[in-house]
Order: structure tokens, then C-alpha cells, then sequence
């Protein structure tokens, strides 16, 4: 496939850094392999920053925002209202998100890219592309031109935090509808069933899950997106969040930033940033295992792990924003622990 001309160049991870991070890990006093997920992160960190130790002191959490359509076919447990509600949330700093990256020390960055609803507030990052997707149910969600805009919104927030002095980033979203969006990205993509790739989303009982299924699957009819085409596929039952998140990654891959990956909606946008420019995905880390179902079928498409099996469901980026404490383990292990040399224990015994 010939690079598009709105995908951002992507550096080469850095084997030397890797195997740097390898030699250091390897005298550190513990039993090789014995801090398992710290061990394999360490050394992903190393080659995708080109440090052997590096240390990211500025995190943030983008919180893509954006309205769905699909929603007016009855797919959700909550209102649409809740959309722009929850924004103003997160700019007083009061939802789940704000506290754990808080608990992270990271910062927490709202990018309206598609809410239907008039929203200023001084901490609003304001790049709307159009209010909210149109019902997928009955025709494309999103021209492709608007698709790309939304892309762009995104990597035009992570280049202005990267300028910032951010170095690591977490994908965060906001969008009533949006599990139906991605769970017919999933199937999409994958060709699984809606039945497979259906959830809950904010809590919908039996009767609801079968229509919500049958909304999926009446929007694949109706668009027939390409799985071999990202775009088509973002453009046509995407969302205009989706997209906003797949610029945050591909803008984070592009300034060499690892990217922590969230939840199901955080994973779909993952799994189209990846067919689009697959020399993003060593700069993905996932961070927990959704209890919307599906989220395993994305994460094994990306062969990402999710380390943090903590039945949460939430989005907003609260997964990866707990996943920041495991890569500050992570980062601190290599820079503080003693090695066998230093703190004077005595090495594995030759065989
Ligand atoms: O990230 C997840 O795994 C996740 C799973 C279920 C629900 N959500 C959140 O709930 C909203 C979408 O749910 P729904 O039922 O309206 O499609 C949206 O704002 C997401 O952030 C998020
Ligand atoms: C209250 C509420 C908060 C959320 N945060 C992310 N998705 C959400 C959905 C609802 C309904």
C-alpha cells in the first residue's frame, strides 16, 4: 500500500536500546524473567524511545469526544446527553479518568472532535469536525474527507503536547453509541459475527443486545465497509472520536511516544491506526482487559496483552490511566535497583 499523504512518517524502533535495556535488566538482582510484565515493558520502552532507562516525567490522557447517530436506533442504556455532559466533567476534573490520572500523575487533555452540542470551557480543546456522525444504520456515518479531518484533529493535539514536553501518551474516549461503532468496526475488520462482538456498552439488558446486534448488522449491509481500506471502514460505521483517536496514536508513533492503549473503543481505533501505518504497533501498550465483550477479539487482531484485569468497563482512558503506575514501576526498576555487582548477591549457578 502507498503511503497516504495524511499519515505522519513513523520512526523505526531501536534494537540497540533494546538490547541495552536486555544487558541491564539481566544483572539486576532478581531471577531472569522474575518481574514478568515490568521486564517485557522495560525493554518495549527502551526501543521505542531509543534510551536504554528512560523515565516519562509529562503523560497525558486525550479524551476524544463525540456524538453517534446510531443512537437514535435505541443501541445504548443512557442518553446522548450524557456526551457533553461528561465533557464539562472531566474539565472540572470530576470523573474517574481525572482522579486516576491524578493518582498518575499525568494530565488530562478534552478534545471535542464531533459532540452535538455547542460546548466553551478555557480547558476545552475545541476541534469539531461536525456535530456528532449521521445513523449508520441507514448510510455512512462520515464522508472520508470528515474522517480525515478527525484523524487530524488528533494528531494536531498530540504534536502541540509533544511541543508541550509530553513524551508518553494514553488514549482516552467519550461517546454515547460508541460501542456500537466499534463492535461493527470489529466485525468489519475480522469478519466475526455482531453476536461475537456485541456487548453491554453502558449496561443493556438481553432484549436490547439482540437489536443492538441487529443494528450492527444492518449497518454493515447498508455501507459494506473494505476491510482491506481503514478509512472506508472509519468513515462508514466509524466515529468521529474513533477517528480523532486514531490520529492520537499515529501522532504519538510519530514523535517516538509509546501510546497506552484503554478499552474497547481505545482498542478498535488501535486496530485501524495499525491497518493504516502498522509501523505504529510497537509503540502500543495495552493496559486492561474490558469486560465489554469483543475487547479480546481486538486485542489478539493487535497481538497486544491487556496486563490489568480489573473488570472495568468505563472508557475514558481509566485503564490506561492506571496502567501509567505499572509503566512508572516499570521505568523505576531499571534506573533503581541494585545489581548483582553492586549490592553483592551471587549470580545464577552455571549448569
Ligand atoms: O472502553 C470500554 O471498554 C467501554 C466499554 C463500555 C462502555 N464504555 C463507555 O460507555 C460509552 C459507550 O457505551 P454505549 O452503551 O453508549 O455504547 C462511551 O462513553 C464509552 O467511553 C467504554
Ligand atoms: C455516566 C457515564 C460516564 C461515562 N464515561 C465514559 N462513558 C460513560 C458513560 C456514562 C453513562
Amino acid at each position: 500500500m502507498t503511503q497516504l499523504s495524511w499519515i505522519p512518517t513513523i520512526p523505526a524502533v531501536t534494537e540497540e536500546a533494546r538490547n541495552a535495556a536486555l544487558d541491564h535488566q539481566n544483572q539486576l538482582t532478581k531471577p531472569p524473567g522474575s518481574l514478568g510484565v515490568l521486564e517485557r515493558l522495560s525493554l518495549q520502552l527502551a526501543a521505542a524511545t531509543g534510551e536504554a532507562k528512560p523515565f516519562f516525567e509529562k503523560k497525558a490522557v486525550v479524551v476524544m469526544a463525540a456524538d453517534h447517530g446510531v443512537v437514535a436506533e435505541g443501541v445504548s442504556a443512557f442518553p446522548a446527553e450524557v456526551t457533553p455532559q461528561m465533557v464539562l466533567n472531566f474539565l472540572h476534573g470530576g470523573a474517574a479518568v481525572n482522579v486516576l490520572a491524578r493518582a498518575a500523575r499525568a494530565d488530562v487533555f478534552c478534545v471535542d472532535v464531533g459532540v452535538n452540542a455547542e460546548l466553551t470551557h478555557p480547558k476545552l480543546i475545541s476541534r469539531k469536525v461536525k456535530h456528532g456522525t449521521d445513523n449508520m444504520a441507514q448510510g455512512p456515518a462520515m464522508t472520508n474527507e470528515e474522517a480525515i479531518a478527525a484523524v487530524q484533529a488528533g494528531i494536531d493535539t498530540v504534536s502541540e503536547l509533544a511541543q508541550q514536553g509530553y513524551t508518553m501518551f494514553a488514549t482516552g474516549e467519550m461517546g454515547i453509541g460508541n460501542t456500537t461503532a466499534s463492535a461493527a468496526i470489529l466485525c468489519a475488520m475480522t469478519g466475526i459475527t455482531p453476536e461475537a462482538a456485541v456487548g453491554r456498552g453502558t449496561g443493556i439488558g438481553d432484549e436490547q443486545w439482540k437489536h443492538k446486534c441487529n443494528v450492527v448488522r444492518r449497518a454493515l449491509e447498508v455501507n459494506k465497509p473494505d476491510p482491506k481500506d481503514a478509512l472506508d471502514v472509519l468513515a462508514k460505521i466509524g466515529g468521529l472520536e474513533i477517528a480523532g483517536l486514531v490520529g492520537v496514536i499515529l501522532g504519538a508513533a510519530s514523535h517516538g511516544a509509546p501510546v497506552v492503549i484503554d478499552g474497547f473503543i481505545s482498542t478498535a481505533a488501535a486496530l485501524l491506526a495499525a491497518s493504516l501505518a502498522p509501523e505504529v504497533k510497537p509503540y502500543l501498550i495495552g493496559s486492561h482487559l474490558s469486560e465489554e465483550q469483543g475487547h479480546q477479539s481486538l486485542l489478539q487482531q493487535l497481538e497486544l496483552t491487556a496486563p490489568l484485569h480489573m473488570n472495568m468497563r468505563l472508557g475514558e482512558g481509566t485503564g490506561a490511566a492506571l496502567m501509567f503506575q505499572m509503566i512508572d514501576a516499570a521505568c523505576l526498576i531499571m534506573r533503581e535497583m541494585a545489581t548483582f555487582a553492586e549490592a553483592g548477591v551471587s549470580g545464577k549457578e552455571e549448569a
